[in-house]
């Protein structure tokens, strides 16, 4: 990779924070499917450019391939549908859905706009869908962990996502099975940021 193009690579904060770094550095095998970069979300809109990364900060980036590297050994790769997100999407995204659990309140901001949160999911090997309980951002009761319905298989990978993502010191959200948090996140400062400013 080119140095300039790995310099756009990472966003620093604009009031000099620690910066976000694209999550394909830490994970090549990544499988980045921006969902908010397109039409395919609750929104109907695309509310990221479409050339939107996956940022996170380096310990959520690092986590992350951990989750990874044990989740290749199952013969899994992960799929990311959201990293970091500006806080103007937050409001957005709250507009529409202002229930907390599903959607987090702007105003305390969302673990996503540190880049401490990651939505994700999993897919073999070579990159085919893996069946989940639900699709992602389905805000019914379906996408709860303590869901029991739905098949064997789905509930067999999202437990599998879990483990890998817990062991890694990911912290579950009870009410969607595709979001994990870092520990420690509400220390971070929410962010505003473009996804492709640098230095
Ligand atoms: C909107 C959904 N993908 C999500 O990330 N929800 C959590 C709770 C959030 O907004 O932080
Ligand atoms: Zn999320």
């Amino acid at each position: 990779m080119l140095p300039a193009a790995k310099l756009a690579m990472t966003v620093w904060l604009a009031a000099g924070g620690e910066p976000l770094v694209d999550a394909t550095e830490a994970v090549p095998d990544l499988v980045v499917d921006m969902r908010y970069a397109t039409e395919d979300n609750f929104l109907k809109r695309k509310v990221y450019p479409e050339d939107a990364r996956c940022l996170l900060l380096p310990d959520s980036a690092r986590r992350l391939k951990q989750a990874a590297d044990v989740l290749r050994t199952k013969g899994y790769r992960v799929k990311v549908y959201d990293c970091y997100r500006p806080r103007a999407v937050q409001w957005e995204m709250w507009k529409l859905v202002p229930k907390p659990g599903y959607v987090a309140n702007p105003k305390f901001g969302s673990n996503h706009n540190r880049g401490a949160a990651v939505d994700l999911t999993l897919v073999t090997l070579e990159g085919a869908p893996v069946e989940m309980p639900t699709p992602f951002d389905d805000f019914t009761p379906a996408a709860h962990h303590g869901y029991k319905g739905g098949s064997e298989a789905s509930r067999k990978h999202r437990q599998v996502l879990l483990e890998a993502m817990e062991g890694a010191g990911f912290l579950r959200n009870k009410m969607e099975w595709w979001h994990y948090d870092v520990p420690g996140a509400k220390k971070m400062p929410v962010l505003d940021v473009p996804f492709t400013k640098s230095g």
